[in-house]
């Protein structure tokens, strides 16, 4: 009987003007154990703990389990028989990335249980295919800031059009650009806030986030708040988005008036992600949810750290 165990981080995509293409590995985190039973017939088994822990199918619905067959059928194996344990540590439809460690955590339990027979890169294709964009999987799965870009590779000598490969680069965090994440008690799902987008943007638009991404790159790089200030901004979600987050304007308010450098919305809401200092993150996470409150919203706010590391297995010494 073998058993793996694995922790997936949280992740916060977007960043402000990177919408779908840029993303961060937090320090908070989903716990997967897979055992693997040795019955005739595939069976399963789903425990669930943790809070909301209720709100998680225990069936063949489950998305883990999903991610766990769809890596089954990638390699044309059977499914071995499994039971499966998940600890929560990461809000359900909060913008956090909860799916995405549901899928990157299904897809790494079920390599490891086969003894790994895809290269990271392979798993990580297959994550971006399940979830439909990298922002979340690529920084869940790798860990640190990643950015990720398509590009579609013409291969005239073989007459085939394009094949889509993704380039991913890993983006230097500085250790002075402190993630505090203020959690609200509502939930927003992403496919509610995606469906508020526009599917066409102005020239002008467009420039804008260039530009603006540009300069968050470099600002998370250099720990410049002056650079970050100005480029936390976007013209892609946020104006469309931040009406369905109730209180934003007054968190955002108190999470600059207590020092942050800015504040976004953490993937699709509804949680709101400022960065700041190291000797303001504290009080920015205290103003921040002291404003939410004032709003009449319960929210839990928290000084994060970025995970370096993303998926990685618990039950064995490296
Ligand atoms: N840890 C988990 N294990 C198994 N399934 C999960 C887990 N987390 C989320 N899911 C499932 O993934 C689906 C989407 O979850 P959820 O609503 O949290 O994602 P979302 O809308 O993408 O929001 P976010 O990714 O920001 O959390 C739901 O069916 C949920 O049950
Ligand atoms: N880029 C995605 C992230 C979802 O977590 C969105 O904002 O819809």
């Amino acid at each position: 009987m073998s058993t793996v165990s694995i922790i997936v981080p949280a992740t916060t995509a977007n960043l402000g003007p990177g919408f779908d293409c840029i993303g961060a590995a937090l320090s908070l985190y989903n716990e997967f154990q897979f055992t693997q039973i040795n019955t005739a017939e595939t069976t399963l088994k789903i425990n669930v703990t943790g809070a909301e822990a209720e709100r998680v199918q225990t069936d063949e619905s489950n998305l883990l389990y999903q991610a766990f067959l769809k890596f089954y059928q990638h390699i044309e194996k059977t499914p071995p028989s499994v039971e499966i344990d998940i600890k929560l540590g990461v809000p359900l439809a909060r913008g956090l990335g909860s799916s995405a460690t549901a899928i990157v955590g299904g897809l790494v339990g079920a390599n490891l249980l086969a003894g790994e027979p895809l290269r990271q890169v392979e798993v990580m294709q297959l994550a971006i295919e399940m979830e439909g964009h990298p922002d979340n999987v690529v920084p869940a799965l790798l860990g640190g800031c990643r950015l990720a870009a398509t590009g579609l590779i013409l291969e005239p000598q073989r007459h085939r059009e394009r094949r889509e490969e993704w380039e991913i680069c890993n983006i230097p965090w500085h250790w002075d650009v402190i993630p505090v994440v203020a959690i609200p008690d509502f939930e927003l799902s992403t496919a509610e806030a995606r469906g508020v987008l526009p599917s066409e943007y102005s020239r002008k638009d467009a420039i804008f986030n260039a530009a603006h991404l540009g300069l968050l790159v470099r600002g998370l790089e250099s720990g410049r708040g002056d650079w970050l200030r100005v480029a936390m901004q976007d013209k892609i979600h946020q104006p469309y988005r931040q009406s369905l987050i109730q209180g934003y304007d007054p968190v955002y308010a108190a999470a600059v008036n207590a020092g942050a450098y800015g504040m976004v919305i953490s993937g699709a809401g509804p949680t709101l992600l400022a960065l700041a200092s190291t000797t303001q993150a504290e009080s920015v996470a205290k103003a921040m949810e002291s404003a939410w409150q004032e709003a009449g919203v319960k929210a839990e706010a928290k000084v994060l750290k970025v995970d370096f590391q993303g998926a990685r297995r618990t039950d064995v010494e490296f």
